[in-house]
């Protein structure tokens, strides 16, 4: 709720409300000067010279000219326009490197509606880094921050949440940060990839078993929807979940009471759920391989992860935090003309294809130094196996869809194999470990 003063308010008395916020606060007028801030903001973001008539721009930002000027979202001026509360996420400079920070602009009126000052309220947004070489989700593009707007909102609801995007763009890293911003972060975030599972192994997993509920069961077992009592169920792609238990998962969402196998008796449990798919399930549904009232209970939140394409503007600084999760202690450094190759590439299998490039560069390369041709070469291997995936029929490559038919051996050891290398990122040199035959044989099978 906007605030509105019964008075012409003093700015001492604006100055000592300041404390009352819980948070990191200041006082602004219309033209962007700071003209106060509370004790939260000194802790967080250091002392503000205010004799010096400092402009909130060039304090958060170390620009010259107003946030909008500089091609970025202005709470202030999105205030002044809507007249009412606005709320923005920011990348601050602070004493600690850039942070993205969750700004809230409160107009403040005198009693007859005079818009007199702003109070500005600045959480820190723990859940992201725009600083290399964090370990949660690190990006600063627009169409990043416009994902991490969304994830820090519905992070404070207990909403179920829908991660949609390409595989390896980073929905499960957005599922733990939707869990650890929100209220139940104390607890347990528990998850079920659900591609591959078969309808007795998915039900069992989920709901538990009691002894003896079918042969091998030879003692109780609790189910992932129990662990997950007072936390998050992160269901991964969700999309695969079997037809048969869709009816089941539906009954647990709308109830939060489940039996396991074998069991008489419902227990209770309660959790956030978030759902996460690279599939269509809007097409799915109207295919009538996903059940269209399951569809609505999960998608009350849907949240786009972007693909790596889409961020490039990310590329160095993920370049830069990746290579560091890969080698902690010795320091890779890209040349300028193998930054441009990775630039130039478009990444089908994102965040996570990125990391096995450079992964396979620092093994190939001796110095500290990552050369073109390095880069050059772990793509080659990449790009010939996507081409191999993209010229096969989608059904062929998709090995757990729900409508498969019976196929000849042949086939299914190319799909076998496929599966393999998805799986794998495709790294045959691995694959061809696995599955137990040649690189060479690979190929061949492959054809
Ligand atoms: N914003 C990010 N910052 C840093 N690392 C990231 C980011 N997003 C993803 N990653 C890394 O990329 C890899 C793939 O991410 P993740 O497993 O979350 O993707 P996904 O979309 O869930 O993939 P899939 O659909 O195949 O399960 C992980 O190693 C993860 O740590």
């Amino acid at each position: 709720m906007d605030i509105i003063a019964s008075d012409s308010p003093s700015l001492e008395g604006l100055t000592s409300m300041l404390e009352g916020y819980d948070c990191p606060a200041i006082l602004v007028s219309v033209d962007y000067q700071i003209l106060a801030i509370n004790q939260y903001y000194r802790e967080e973001f250091g002392e503000v010279l205010l004799q010096a008539k400092p402009r909130c721009f060039e304090v958060s930002h170390g620009y010259n000219v107003p946030c909008d000027v500089a091609g970025e979202d202005c709470p202030l001026a999105a205030t002044l326009d809507s007249g009412r509360k606005e709320r923005v996420l920011h990348i601050h400079q602070t004493p600690r490197g850039k942070e993205h920070v969750d700004v809230e602009m409160v107009p403040i009126h005198d009693s007859q509606g005079k818009l007199l000052f702003f109070v500005e309220l600045l959480r820190a947004v723990a859940i992201a880094s725009a600083e290399t070489g964090s370990k949660t989700l690190v990006g600063s593009s627009k169409p990043f921050n416009l994902m991490l707007e969304k994830v820090t909102r519905v992070s404070q609801s207990d909403a179920s949440v829908l991660l949609l995007g390409e595989s390896g763009s980073g929905k499960e890293l957005v599922a733990h940060a939707i869990h650890q911003g929100s209220d139940r972060a104390k607890n347990s975030l528990v998850t079920l990839e659900c591609a591959g599972l078969t309808d007795s192994l998915f039900e069992s997993e989920l709901f538990g078993h009691v002894k003896g509920a079918y042969t091998g069961a030879y003692s109780n077992r609790t189910g992932l929807v129990e662990l997950a009592n007072g936390g998050t169920l992160f269901l991964d792609e969700i999309g695969d979940v079997p037809l048969s238990m869709q009816v089941k998962l539906l009954r647990l969402i709308e109830t939060g009471s489940f039996r396991p196998v074998g069991s008489s008796s419902a227990k209770h449990t309660s959790f956030r759920l978030i759902c996460a798919t690279h599939k269509n399930l809007a097409q799915m549904v109207k295919d009538g391989v996903f059940r269209q009232d399951l569809y609505y209970r999960i998608n009350v939140f849907p949240i786009y992860v972007p693909s790596l394409r889409e961020r490039r503007d990310d590329l160095a600084l993920l370049i830069s935090t990746l290579l560091k999760r890969i080698s902690p202690r010795k320091e890779y450094h890209l040349t300028d003309s193998a930054f441009h190759v990775l630039k130039q590439y478009d990444f089908p299998g994102n965040i996570r294809e990125l990391s096995n490039i450079l992964n396979r560069a620092t093994i190939l390369t001796d110095t500290n130094v990552i050369e073109r041709s390095t880069i050059e070469e772990c793509l080659i291997i990449d790009q010939e196996l996507n081409q191999q995936i993209a010229a096969q029929p989608t059904e062929c490559v998709n090995v757990n869809d729900t409508k498969r038919e019976w196929v000849d051996l042949k086939t299914a050891e190319y799909l076998y194999l496929s599966d393999l290398l998805s799986f794998y990122n495709h790294d045959k040199v691995k694959v061809a470990e696995v599955a137990g035959i040649s690189l060479r044989s690979l190929y061949r099978k492959l054809q």
